[in-house]
């Protein structure tokens, strides 16, 4: 059964795709976003399907995204920070037995990361007291979907990378 060797969940500018994209590289597998996945099937871009579509319509694509991957992808696979806002989606990573990463980050680091960008459409307004209420609601479902978590706040993503390479038992070649 194909499934992915591990899986990276957190809220926003956690380092998902940065952490999930190095720690593919170390072990020399093929790394894959759902959001990446959500832009080349719909070929446009998130922050354009949040305004022309709206979030509901994002969250159909993604869940379905995510389901994909699971199914085919047997690398390192990285989701959307609201993937785990799919009941289907939890389910989905909970049965999958695979090594499910939530990078862990707190309202300051996260805020200084994401900065002012207009990439992540439900950080454009208010990023910090937005990021505050989505990791407040959101940690009980990345805690439900998760089998390792490994802090990222102040530290730089060469430790996160390191963490996460023991804490899953991989071993880079
Ligand atoms: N541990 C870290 N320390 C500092 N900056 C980081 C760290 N991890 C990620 N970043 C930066 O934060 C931003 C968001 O990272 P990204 O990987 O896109 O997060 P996510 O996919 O979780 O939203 C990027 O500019 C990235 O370089
Ligand atoms: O947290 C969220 O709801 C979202 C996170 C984004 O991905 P990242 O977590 O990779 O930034 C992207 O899927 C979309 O903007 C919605
Ligand atoms: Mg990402």
């Amino acid at each position: 059964m194909t499934r992915p060797v591990l899986v990276v969940v957190g809220p926003p500018a956690s380092g998902k795709t940065t952490v999930g994209t190095a720690v593919a590289a170390a072990l020399g597998v093929p790394f894959r976003d759902t959001d990446a996945d959500v832009e080349a099937t719909t070929g446009t871009t998130v922050a354009d399907l949040f305004v022309q579509h709206g979030e509901p319509r994002f969250r159909e694509l993604e869940s379905a995204a995510v389901a994909r991957a699971l199914a085919e992808h047997d690398g390192v696979l990285a989701l959307g920070g609201g993937a785990v806002l799919s009941p289907a989606t939890r389910e989905l990573l909970v049965a999958s037995g695979c090594t499910v990463v939530w990078l862990d980050v707190d309202v300051a680091s996260a805020a200084h990361r994401v900065g002012l960008s207009r990439d992540r459409p439900l950080l454009a307004v208010n990023p910090r007291a937005m990021l505050r209420t989505m990791l407040e609601a959101r940690a009980p479902l990345y805690a439900e979907v998760s089998t390792v978590t490994v802090p990222t706040a102040g530290r730089p993503v060469t430790d996160v990378v390191a963490d996460v390479l023991a804490a899953t038992g991989q071993v880079a070649p």
